[in-house]
């Protein structure tokens, strides 16, 4: 079996049957909007429809998983999967730590109560140059937020259908 790298992607998928929601928490805005321009622009290389992509804000990372739920559960909207973007950045006290681990486990229970895929789309970063990096944002970087747009196209081709 040959062995995939890191976000390795197995095939081409095609997402034009595809609806896909984008959860996106308001800190660290500048680095927030690269990322989810990001999954967009991966989302739409994959055919998903613009009118598809389903875009909506929150204020801050630790909104993220019951945003995901509602989103998930919203039979009007009929969403495949959804993308939880946010950046959290370490300051100077314990904050950061229990807002990454809290956020981290509420949105995989998210993922397990709705049966839908919920792709972990949060940065969890020491430094600013650390998510800027991680958001394209430096020259010649990789953005993340494609790597999460593939992963929202494949997984409910893979295992929600
Ligand atoms: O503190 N730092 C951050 C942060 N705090 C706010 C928190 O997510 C929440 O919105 C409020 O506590 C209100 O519930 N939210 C982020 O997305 N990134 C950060 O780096």
């Amino acid at each position: 079996m040959a062995v995939q790298g890191l976000g390795a992607i197995d095939q081409q998928y095609d997402g034009s049957a595809l609806k896909i929601g984008i959860v996106h928490a308001r800190w660290n805005k500048e680095i927030i909007d690269a990322l989810v321009a990001g999954a967009i622009k991966k989302l739409k290389a994959l055919n998903v429809k613009e009118e598809n992509i389903i875009v909506q804000s929150v204020p801050g990372s630790f909104e993220l998983p019951f945003a995901s739920r509602s989103v998930l559960k919203d039979e009007n909207l009929k969403l495949d999967a959804v993308i939880p973007i946010g950046v959290l950045i370490k300051g100077s006290t314990m904050h950061f730590e229990y807002i990454c681990d809290s956020v981290t486990h509420a949105l995989m229970r998210v993922q397990e109560e709705t049966h839908k895929p919920v792709i972990f789309g949060v940065l969890t970063c020491l430094t600013e140059e650390q998510a800027r990096k991680r958001a394209g944002l430096d020259p010649g970087m990789h953005n993340h937020g494609e790597d999460w747009g593939a992963a929202a196209v494949e997984m409910p081709l893979k295992y929600s259908r």
